[in-house]
Order: C-alpha cells, then structure tokens, then sequence
C-alpha cells in the first residue's frame, strides 16, 4: 500500500522559498494581431502582479477581460507583446520550446472540462505526464498511488472517466496536475462545470493542497463565491487591466472599483434586498425616514451601534434590513437602518458612526 503524499516528499523536489514571489507578471501587454481585415485586439494592458509563494491568489473578471490570456501567459502557451512573465524565478516570456517544456514541469494545470483522456484510467491519466517526461516505471508507480490517495480516489484508480463524477474527474485532474510536482498550479474556471457541493470540496481540496504542499495556486474564474471561498489575494481584472487587487477580505467589504461592486453584489450584504429597494428613494418627503448603509468590518462587527445611536442621539432606529456573515474568516456585518431626523442630525450621526471605524452611507430614504 502506497503512503500518501507528505509536504516533505513535495518539498524536497520543489524547494519553496517563502518571501519570493511565485509568479510575477511585470508591464504585460498582450495584443493579438489583427485577422482578417479585423482590428488588433489588446487582450492584456500594461499588466502588474505577483503571486506570492504558497498563497492562492484569485483572478476575476467577466468573459473577455483577458483572464484566460493572463494564465496561459504563465505556463508559455502564449508570449507577451510587451513586459515580463517571471515563474519561480525563470523568465518565462523569454525561454525556448525546451525551456518551455522544463517550466512546464513546475506549473500544472487543471480545466474547467478536466481534459481527461477516456480511453485511459484515472491511474493512467494521472500516470500520463510522467510518461511523456520519461520518467522510470518504479517512480511512476511510487508516485501516482499517493496521488490518488491524496485526492480521495485510491478505491477508483482502475476507473475510466466515463465512470466517474464530475468531481471525481477534477480530482483525477488534480491529480494529474501535481504529478510532475509541480510548484504552481493553474485552475482554469476548474470549477465552473460543477454543482455547488462538487465545487465546496474541489475548492477544500486545493485549500488543502495549498497548506500541506505548500504549493501556489494562481485560481481564474467569473464567481465571486470561489473567491471567497478559496483565495487569500484576489485581483479584479477588468479590460485587460488589474483594477482592484488586495486581501479577500478587505476587497470584499470595501471594494473601490464599480466592476468588483457588481460582482460583489450578490454576494455579502452589499445588495438591498427587492422589498428595500423597491421602497427606496433619492430624495426625502415629507415623514419619510434617512436610509443608512453601516458595515462592520472585523472587531467591530458585533458593536452596539443600534443602542448607541438611540441612547446618545435620542433617535428611534428602524432597521430595515441587515445580515452578518464571514469572509475569509473575520466577521462582516451589514446593516439598513431608518431614521427620522434633520439633516444635520443626520451628518452628525455619519461622524458619530465613522468615528467608531465603521463604513456609514446614506443611500436614500424610505417613505
Ligand atoms: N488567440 C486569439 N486571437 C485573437 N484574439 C484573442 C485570442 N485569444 C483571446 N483573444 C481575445 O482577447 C480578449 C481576452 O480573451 P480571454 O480569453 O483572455 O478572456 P477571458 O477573460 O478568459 O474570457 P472568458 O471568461 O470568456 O474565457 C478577448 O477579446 C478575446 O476575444
């Protein structure tokens, strides 16, 4: 019987070193030439990010942004037309087709369709690039059990795909992605062809591959969810230009671009609830109540702020709608709150709430 995969085994033929970054994408610019009597296209402007090593860094952007370019920029599938492309220290943008193949080695990949041959056995798929890199059949064989092991498929080893879920055969692919031990691992929409049971476990799966392996996982995808539930950075990507990056959790409580507001908006508290936005107006009228959004973000998630606006303001506070949830593991707070009173009283009760470090907008009353 096989011993599964430790962090050491990964280690010892992929040495991380923390501090560096994994990938790093420096001034890319990539422009797809001009096709039949067609103009050029700029899939990717001027790009800069980096990757740290051992982090899972989510990109996000809707169809066209240029997240399929950005990610077969790092394993050489495309070139850029301008800037750098450094994985783990090589400079991928300027090696050879035998260079390529030894980077190649260190980034694995997996796809949202997996991509798996149906003629060949999960062992085999998995076993598949070992093969091709010629690698000896004993070492094939000491490897791919882990493997199997690792991903929870050791009892389906002889099974085609055929025969296999579609979680199963994303695991099957991750599986055959870290094969070659790879020190980063590429996710192409992995999880958009799943339901979303199938993609909670895929999305723990590579969580965990992150923390035991130690390995970097540079995730695309168009849903806000699987960033939230997987990636440490994420990085709003937005006509082939990054206009957001930063920790999931402060990108997701107080996102700055309108692209990450609109991908947020069905996630977290950010969206009003139809029976509140039906009601909501731009201007006051007569008896109407001032509709104030307050987040609370991390520590003071759970402050009394609705004691302390009727006790120090004397206000009586209706609170329209509100939810608290986690994100990346801190707690998050939303809250609409109504209230009677003059405009004045109203910025002082703005001051009042942004003095105790939360977020508080009016955004509209309610009549
Ligand atoms: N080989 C190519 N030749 C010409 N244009 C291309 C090529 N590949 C991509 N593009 C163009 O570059 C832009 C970015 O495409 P890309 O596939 O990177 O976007 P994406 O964010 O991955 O989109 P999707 O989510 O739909 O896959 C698009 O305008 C696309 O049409």
């Amino acid at each position: 019987m096989s011993k599964p995969y430790t962090a050491q085994q990964f280690s010892e033929a992929v040495p991380v070193q923390a501090s560096d970054a994994a990938i790093r994408f420096e001034a890319v610019s990539k422009t797809f030439p001009a096709r039949g009597g067609g103009a050029a296209v700029p899939a990717l402007a001027d790009l800069d990010l980096a990757v740290p090593a051992g982090s899972i860094l989510g990109v996000i952007g809707r169809s066209g942004a240029g997240k399929s370019t950005l990610i077969r920029l790092v394993n050489g599938l495309e070139k850029p037309t301008g800037g750098r492309v450094v994985v783990d220290g090589t400079e991928v943008s300027a090696l050879d087709e035998a260079g390529l193949r030894d980077v190649r080695r260190r980034v694995g990949m997996i796809f949202q369709h997996f991509n798996l041959l149906s003629s060949r056995t999960a062992y085999d798929n998995v076993a598949l690039p070992l093969e091709i890199g010629g690698v000896p059949q004993a070492t094939i064989q000491s490897r791919v059990g882990p493997l199997l092991e690792l991903v929870g498929l050791a009892d389906k080893r002889n099974r085609y795909p055929a025969e296999l879920s579609g979680g199963q055969k994303q695991r099957v692919g991750i599986a055959r992605a870290l094969a070659t031990q790879p020190k980063v691992l590429l996710s192409d929409e992995a999880t958009s062809a799943l339901d979303p049971e199938t993609t909670r476990s895929i999305l723990d799966l590579l969580s965990s591959i992150n923390k035991e392996l130690g390995l970097t996982i540079l995730l695309i995808t168009h849903e806000m969810s699987v960033i939230r539930a997987v990636a440490k950075e994420v990085a709003v990507l937005d006509g082939g230009r990054v206009v957001e990056h930063g920790e999931v959790f402060d990108v997701f409580t107080r996102p700055r671009h309108p692209t990450t507001r609109s991908f947020l908006s069905s996630e977290t508290g950010h969206a009003l609830p139809p029976f509140l936005r039906e009601r909501l107006r731009p201007d006051a009228s007569p008896g109407s109540e001032t509709a104030i959004r307050i987040l609370f973000r991390g520590r003071h998630a759970t402050d009394p702020v609705v004691s302390q606006l009727t006790r120090d303001f004397g206000l009586d506070v209706n609170i329209l709608s509100g939810s608290v949830d986690e994100i990346a593991g801190r707690p998050f707070g939303t809250l609409v709150v109504g209230l009677k009173a003059d405009a004045p009283t109203i910025e002082r009760v703005l001051s009042f709430l942004t003095s105790r470090d939360l977020d508080a907008e009016v955004i509209g009353h309610v009549s």
